[in-house]
């Protein structure tokens, strides 16, 4: 995906780390504010990313970010499009306190890190980006994939993960994440709490809406005066395979504090032990990149 500015001006690493404090570190010298073009290169992706995944609303945006404790991961290609480069793809992780079955059925809450979102444009797909970004994302965070949850992860997705990771047996949830064997028996990266029993004056209620559910919910929501009268809910329950269901949660995490100092726009590569990595997957992958650049419009 190319934009109609100079790429690695804005992001000078091969893969750039995004809080939500999305100018961190880059002052504007002379030139227009970046933080304009970021805001449109996250907002463009997201947009791609949600029609790719058939999604009602992107579920990443800048805005999106500026009021969440995610991470945002940015692949950029920067020798295309004339030496300004090109965005490949990213990938949106935070945590989320879940409640989850474990495989005797017990409810536990966990709090564990998620795939939030998870995109590498279509020309570009199957060419190893996915794993890098991926990768990337693991080191940057000290965690191993099993130890993560995955919010409704597509069939692509679900394919990534066991053909890499050899992720294929989940435990079933009862909400749209997934996670597999393994995850409950790591407690060093999930903090695992048995839910108390049932209160005898109704069912627990262990989900409130969450991050892809809400922009079903805001897509749903119509401003006054055009609010509908109180009655039955507007549509049935959405089924876990549809594609418009969101995930449900407990909510964000405002209180975790992120693992390390966070490292905002301009993330080192050659300060990650991934680089090893990236530098073997870019020789390999240049020659696909030519064929197969994307524009922005
Ligand atoms: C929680 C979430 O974010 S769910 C949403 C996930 N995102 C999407 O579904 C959007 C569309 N898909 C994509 O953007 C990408 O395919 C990603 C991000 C899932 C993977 O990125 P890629 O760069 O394609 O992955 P990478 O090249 O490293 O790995 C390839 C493997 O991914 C899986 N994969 C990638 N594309 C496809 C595809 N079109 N069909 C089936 N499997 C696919 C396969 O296992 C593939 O291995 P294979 O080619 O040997 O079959």
């Amino acid at each position: 995906m190319d934009f109609p500015f100079d790429l690695n001006a804005l992001f000078p690493e091969r893969i750039s780390v995004l809080d939500n404090n999305l100018s961190a570190g880059r002052k504007a010298h002379g030139r227009p504010d970046p933080l304009l073009q970021i805001t449109t290169v996250i907002d463009e992706l997201g947009k791609a990313s949600s029609k790719a995944q058939h999604l009602p609303a992107p579920i990443t945006s800048a805005a999106k970010l500026q009021t969440n404790r995610h991470h945002l991961y940015l692949l950029k290609d920067g020798e295309q499009n004339g030496g300004r480069g090109v965005l490949v793809g990213f990938l949106k992780v935070g945590y989320k306190k879940l409640f989850l079955l474990n495989q005797r059925g017990a409810h536990l809450e966990t709090e564990p890190l998620c795939v939030l979102d998870f995109y590498v444009t279509e020309t570009m797909q199957r060419h190893g980006y996915g794993l890098e970004l991926f990768e990337f994302m693991l080191k940057h965070k000290r965690v191993e994939p099993e130890q993560m949850a995955y919010d409704r992860p597509s069939p692509k997705f679900l394919s990534f993960l066991e053909k890499h990771f050899d992720l294929k047996n989940s435990v079933p949830q009862v909400n749209n994440f997934v996670v597999f064997d393994g995850f409950f028996q790591s407690r060093s990266a999930v903090q695992l709490r048995k839910v108390p029993p049932k209160k005898p004056e109704g069912e627990i209620k262990p989900y409130s809406l969450m991050e892809r559910e809400v922009v079903r919910e805001e897509q749903r929501a119509l401003p006054w005066p055009f609010v509908r009268p109180a009655g039955p809910p507007h549509s049935p329950p959405l089924l876990p395979s549809s594609p418009q269901s969101r995930s449900l949660s407990v909510g964000s995490s405002p209180s975790r504090a992120p693992h390390r100092p966070v490292v905002a726009l301009g993330l080192q590569q050659g300060q990650t032990p991934s680089s090893q990595l990236n530098d073997s997957c870019r020789t390999k992958r240049t020659s696909s990149l030519n064929r197969s650049r994307l524009s922005f419009h």
